[in-house]
Parts: structure tokens; C-alpha cells; sequence
């Protein structure tokens, strides 16, 4: 679902277009003609779509693959490849549902523009269309330990108010399960469930993806905020939501109006805001990088979600349950876990909580042959680590090496750990570690690692 589907008849465009893309990390499938598109997309459906307009030798053209795209596969965006001086049929193609267009001859800096843009939109559609339709199917939230329990009656309180909740707590320790917990519980319950994860939206496209925009060629976009009008909407880790764009939400939270960028009129909405945060707001408050003015309007009802190490009396149903969820929807082996694999998972210190029990459970499922009852052997390799094993092994092979060798060697090891340890999530892990998202990715690539961490932003999004 991560892939990129070029259609172009002509070989040496499609090829040049490919390259970039795979350059820029993407993975790309190619089509020459209209069979070889609508093949490729039911095969799979791609996160994009870049299409020429004209097709020689083609059964259909551009503009019916188009229609066909947002008949069949309405979250594919489309961009279209025209020729110098079509813009009437680019624009055409724009009111069929095409995302955007670009004109030949285009340079890279063009349609990396436009791809980044597109991906970016893709995930964010694809993550709210698969919270409509339950794609995740809400997740039952369970425990039964004496920090669950505080947390639930918490949350059933909240749940009948219409009041702002600020839900703080560690990474993958359910503090989004907590919102759609509060928002299923609450008369807004038919409505929207609304995400905005504020971590992996890039600051400069955040306003966008929030406010919708509008413009004569293509209409109104709704943006995040109209989208969840009735329902509710999750600010996911709001500590990183950019300091130019909170006065911007706080003007939202007082008037529940607001105008599309490049709009005149007002849009009214009906919200309910949730937010999370695992960072320490008040500093952030004192660093200048959090408005006071925005904390105070969204922590009206702060309630903590318990890590999992407050609440190990929870892990042997959590991890059953997890065991039962992959037979059931992966065909992995039903296996049993008796009190001493228990009780070494009780042991374990869990810094990705909830999240890393589940994926432990998932590894150990899928890695091993066994089929008998789990043995407290096999959690070891998998990433938990005991509590007093805070040490890397780099092995004797480090004294053999140059510094700056070394120094590679134990920054991929420390970052692959890190990034284990928080289940994959490059925002909560470039945060543990002290750097920007973007220079950790540039520091991944640079360490070779990038290309088992291609799929960030499904990680993000599908957490
Ligand atoms: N009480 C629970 N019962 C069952 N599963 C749970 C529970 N709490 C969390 N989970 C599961 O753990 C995973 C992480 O939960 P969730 O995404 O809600 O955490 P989070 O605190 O929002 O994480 P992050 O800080 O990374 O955004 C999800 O797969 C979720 O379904």
C-alpha cells in the first residue's frame, strides 16, 4: 500500500520518473498502457498514482483510467503528466478528481513537490476512511488492574461531558484507545472520530490539512477539522503541533469557526477535542515551545493513562487477548502461555508499553516453529528487554576499528534499539533521542538503515 503506480506509454519518462522516486526512497510499479494500470491496481491498490493523459495504443485513456481510479479506488490520488500547453485538459482532468498536475518537460524539485504532497494527503485519507468504515474494528479496551479500573471510571465520567480532555501518558500505553473509548461512550458516538497526528504532519502543511482549502479549479477540500464536524477530533501528541499553528487552533476553539485557506467564508463547527501528549507540557510551556494560552483551553479534564509498568497485573489477559486477535485475523498459531512466561513478561520493562507487548506477541508468534505452550526462552531475543539489561553488546570486534567506523557502527546500533523500542515510531524515537524527525531520518539514511525503515509513515499510520 506504500508503493507508487506510474502509468506512462512512453518508455523513457516512465523509467526517468521511476528512478526519481526510487531515489527519493519510494517504491515504484510501472505500466505502459491502460490493461497494464488497471492490472497493476487490482493487484494492489498503490498510495499514488502518476498518470499520463495521453496513451498510445491504449484501450482506454487518461481521463477514463481517472474516472475509473475515483470510482473503484476513491483514496488513490492521482497526478496527472500533460503536455506543454494542455492546461485545459490537466484542468479537465482536475475536475475529474485528479489531485494535481504536471507539465512536460517538469524538473525533479516540480514532482517531488507534488508527490510529497500527495503521499502525505493518501496517508491522512487512508487513516480517516479506515476509522469510518471501523477498519480497525475499535479494539475492546481491557484490564482489570487497580490503575485500569481509575482510568476507566475516569474516562466514563468524561465521556457523558462535552468537556476538552487532555489525555497524558507514555508511548503505546493507549492513550488514543482512551479517546475512541471516551468518544464511543459519548452522545457523539455516531459521528466522526478524527485523528490529526500532529507529530508526522510537516509543520509547513499543517494549517492545509487542518483548515481544507479552497480554489476555483478544484472546489473545496475539507480539511481535518470540517471532517470531524459533529463527532470529535484527536489531537495525537499535540506537544508537536507547531507554534505558528496553536493560536490558529485557539481561535478555532473559541469561535468553532474557521476559514479554508484560500477561502472567504466562515465554516462552523461542531467539535469535541481530545488531545494527547507524552511530553511534559508545562516545560514545554516554560521552553517557549507550547502557548499557554492553548494548554489551559485543552487541559480542562487532564486524566493519565497508567503505563504498562503501573499496571503488570494486566499483561498475561492483555497478552492472551493478543495472542487469540492474531489467530483470529492472521491464522497465527493459537499458543498457550503459561505462569512463568507470565511472569517473565512481568518482568520486562516495557518503555513502548502496551504497543511493544503487542508486537513481542506478534514476533514470537510468527518467528517461531514451536507450537506447544510459549517458553520464557523465546521472549528474549524480541526485543523486550530485562529490566537490568540497559547495556548495548557491541561485540570484540569494535577494538579492531577505526573511530569513525566505530562510532557508525554503535550510532546504528543505538538507534536501531531505540527505534525497537518504540515500536517502530521515528517521531516518539527522534524524540527520545534528542533530534528532529527529519535529521534522524537523514542520519538513517546515512547509516544505511533507511532501507529496512521505508515504511515510516505506514508505521506511523498504523500504529
Ligand atoms: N487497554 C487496552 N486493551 C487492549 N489493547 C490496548 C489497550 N491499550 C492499548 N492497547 C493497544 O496498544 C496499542 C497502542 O495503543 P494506542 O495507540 O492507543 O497508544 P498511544 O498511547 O496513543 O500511543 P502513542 O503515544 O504512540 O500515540 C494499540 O494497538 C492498542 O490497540
Amino acid at each position: 500500500m506504500s508503493d507508487i503506480l506510474i502509468v506512462d506509454d512512453e518508455r523513457d519518462i516512465r523509467e526517468l520518473i521511476a528512478d526519481i522516486l526510487k531515489d527519493e526512497g519510494f517504491e515504484v510499479r510501472l505500466a505502459a498502457n491502460s490493461d497494464e494500470a488497471v492490472n497493476a491496481l487490482n493487484e494492489q491498490e498503490p498510495a499514488l498514482m502518476v498518470l499520463d493523459i495521453w496513451l498510445k495504443d491504449s484501450r482506454m485513456d487518461g481521463i477514463d483510467i481517472l474516472k475509473q481510479v475515483k470510482r473503484n479506488n476513491p483514496d488513490v490520488p492521482v497526478i496527472i503528466i500533460s503536455g506543454h500547453g494542455n492546461i485545459e485538459i490537466a484542468v479537465a482532468a482536475i475536475r475529474q478528481g485528479a489531485y494535481d498536475f504536471i507539465e512536460k518537460p517538469f524538473n525533479i524539485d516540480q514532482l517531488m513537490v507534488v508527490v510529497n504532497r500527495a503521499m502525505e494527503t493518501s496517508r491522512l485519507r487512508r487513516e480517516n476512511s479506515s476509522l469510518r468504515r471501523g477498519g480497525d474494528r475499535a479494539t475492546e479496551m481491557l484490564g482489570q488492574s487497580a490503575a485500569f479500573k481509575r482510568l476507566r471510571d475516569n474516562l466514563d465520567k468524561v465521556a457523558k461531558s462535552n468537556g476538552r480532555v487532555m489525555l497524558s501518558g507514555e508511548p503505546g500505553a493507549g492513550k488514543e484507545l482512551a479517546a475512541r473509548y471516551v468518544h464511543a461512550q459519548s452522545p457523539r458516538a455516531g459521528a466522526a472520530f478524527v485523528t490529526v497526528p500532529c507529530a508526522s504532519i510537516e509543520p509547513e502543511r499543517m494549517e492545509e490539512v487542518l483548515f481544507g482549502r479552497e480554489s476555483p479549479e478544484r472546489g473545496i477540500e475539507p480539511g481535518l477539522l470540517e471532517q470531524a464536524h459533529g463527532g470529535v477530533i484527536y489531537f495525537d501528541e499535540v506537544g508537536d503541533m507547531p507554534l505558528g499553528t496553536q493560536p490558529k487552533i485557539l481561535r478555532v476553539l473559541t469561535e468553532q469557526q474557521f476559514m479554508r485557506a484560500g477561502g472567504s467564508d466562515r465554516v462552523r463547527v461542531d467539535l469535541r477535542v481530545i488531545s494527547s501528549t507524552n511530553r511534559d507540557l508545562p516545560a514545554e510551556i516554560a521552553a517557549g515551545r507550547f502557548r499557554q494560552e492553548l494548554y489551559d483551553r485543552l487541559n480542562v479534564v487532564p486524566v493519565a493513562v497508567p503505563s504498562l509498568a503501573d499496571r503488570r497485573d494486566d499483561i498475561a489477559l492483555l497478552a492472551r487477548s493478543f495472542i487469540e486477535q492474531f489467530n483470529r485475523t492472521q491464522g497465527l498459531p493459537a499458543r498457550e502461555l503459561p505462569e512463568e512466561t507470565v511472569a517473565a513478561l512481568q518482568s520486562m520493562r516495557w518503555p513502548g508499553n502496551i504497543r511493544q507487548l503487542r508486537n513481542v506477541i506478534e514476533r514470537v508468534l510468527i518467528l517461531t516453529e514451536e507450537s506447544g505452550p510459549i517458553q520464557p526462552s523465546e521472549l528474549e531475543p524480541q526485543g523486550a528487554t530485562p529490566d537490568n539489561s540497559d547495556a548495548l553488546s557491541l561485540g570484540p570486534q569494535i577494538t579492531a576499528m577505526a573511530l569513525r567506523e566505530a562510532r557508525e557502527m554503535f550510532e546504528r546500533e543505538y538507534l536501531l534499539a531505540q527505534i525497537n523500542r518504540f515500536g517502530g515510531n521515528i517521531s516518539r524515537t527522534a524524540q527520545f533521542v534528542g533530534m528532529e524527525r527529519s535529521a534522524l531520518h537523514r542520519k538513517l539514511k546515512s547509516l544505511g538503515v533507511v532501507g529496512g525503515m521505508r515504511n515510516e509513515e505506514e508505521m506511523l499510520a498504523g500504529k
